[in-house]
């Protein structure tokens, strides 16, 4: 399937959606039950590909693993293979060579992890090749590029002599993926103790304890049918398997989309969306949720409600430079996202264009979140989304789900 024509629904919207679970707290999880040596019960795993290969690649005999695009499942396994000792090469696909791994090296390293780099420095592919504990226990690492490192380094923290103290640097992004790590090990038996005034957390040395877990849907996923409601006339859709109160940091969609026009009502087996009034403008800081970022962009451009974002910065080194890639596909509508402040503030200029007649088509730049977020523009107009199999990264039944309200062909 190259392409996907999505033709805006003629009755009113109305579905049940089993979203996909949680990729982040499955492959979170994942890592967790490895280190038990596989003896727990973990329920409701994601579907999503890069889950699928991380389930794959953490029983696999093979020196090479690939982790395809996946930026967890690399940054993850990295710091598995390298502090259990493990000789394993580990790369994917070209964009993934060009996402930053070097923090996590250098941490690894100066814990006495041997990591060579394959390419160039600073990026996979990388070599991990045994561990020797230089007796470190204390270390500062920036917390302002991924939140993928630190995640990946507590995961792990528990098993080295004496635990780990991280000191975080810079302008914290990505928080509530941190808190999620650190709950989710706490569920394990594990409890870390985080500051975050001083950006400090300290992991106790200890073993996770073989649990039973389930894993709960996915927020980001959720995040496409709020916009799919504040976009369509008339639209009300439940979505399951979210809970009230989530681990996950993109659970904000709900007071962002309140903004918008959407009411979200907590059922006991997820949340029920309705439409409501939308405010005139909205702003939003994305450094805690920043794959919220292309779903509000699509949707206040569409429903011509101009936006102030910040904390997109670190959307340049995702699965493409999101930013550019927003921009150069809203233009394509009339709309923008412009650059007002270098790297700090961004305003959504909405599409002025009354709705053009003639067919627009999204690249969608091997990114499933630029396929998801502009899918729901068919609420107000045929779209085509050009390889729409990039989906299968985090929601491989999202064309199936979005079927239930489009025409999809
Ligand atoms: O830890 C996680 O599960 C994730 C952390 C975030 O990345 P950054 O910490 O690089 O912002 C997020 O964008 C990604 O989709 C998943
Ligand atoms: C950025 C993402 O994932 P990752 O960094 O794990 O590739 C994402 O799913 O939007």
């Amino acid at each position: 399937m190259n392409a996907v024509l999505l033709t805006p629904p003629t009755q009113p919207v109305r579905a049940t959606i089993a979203l996909a679970s949680s990729k982040s707290e499955s492959n979170r999880a994942l890592i967790i039950d490895a280190l038990t040596g596989f003896r727990c019960d973990l329920q409701n795993l994601a579907s999503a590909r890069d889950t699928q290969t991380m389930i794959r690649l953490l029983r696999a005999e093979d020196p090479t693993a690939d982790v395809l695009d996946a930026g967890t499942t690399m940054r993850f396994l990295t710091a598995y293979f390298a502090l259990t000792g493990q000789t394993k090469t580990l790369t994917g696909t070209p964009r993934m060579c060009e996402r930053p791994i070097g923090l996590l090296v250098d941490a690894l390293r100066t814990l006495g992890a041997d990591v060579a780099y394959l390419g160039k420095d600073g990026y996979p592919p990388i070599q991990t090749r045994g561990f020797r504990h230089s007796g470190v226990s204390e270390l500062s690492i920036r917390g302002d590029v991924s939140s993928q490192y630190i995640s990946a380094l507590a995961m792990l923290a528990p098993y080295l002599p004496g635990g780990l103290t991280l000191h975080l640097t810079g302008a914290l992004g990505s928080v509530p993926y941190m808190t999620m790590t650190l709950q989710q090990m706490a569920t394990f038996g594990v409890t870390p103790r985080a500051d975050w005034a001083a950006q400090t957390i300290h992991i106790p040395a200890g073993t996770y304890q073989p649990t039973t877990y389930a894993i709960e849907s996915d927020w980001s996923g959720a995040s496409y049918w709020f916009s799919v409601v504040a976009l369509a006339a008339n639209a009300e859709l439940e979505l399951l398997g979210l809970k009230a109160e989530s681990l996950q940091g993109d659970s904000a969609i709900v007071g962002i989309m309140d903004q918008l026009g959407v009411q979200a009502t907590y059922t006991g087996k997820g949340f029920r969306l309705t439409k409501k009034a939308a405010t005139d403008h909205i702003a939003v800081d994305f450094t805690n949720c920043p794959d919220l970022a292309q779903t509000v962009a699509v949707c206040c451009a569409m429903k011509g409600i101009p936006a102030t974002f910040t904390g997109i910065e670190s959307l340049k080194i995702k699965e493409t430079d999101r930013v550019l890639a927003i921009q150069t596909e809203l233009r394509k509508f009339g709309a923008d996202l412009v650059e007002v402040e270098p790297n700090a503030r961004y305003e959504v200029k909405p599409s002025k264009q009354a709705i053009a007649t003639e067919l627009i088509s999204v690249d969608t730049y091997d990114d499933h979140r630029m396929a998801m977020a502009f899918a729901p523009i068919a609420m107000l107009r045929p779209v085509v989304i050009e390889e729409p199999s990039v989906v299968a990264k985090s929601y491989p039944s999202f064309w199936d789900d979005f079927a239930m309200i489009a025409e999809v062909n």
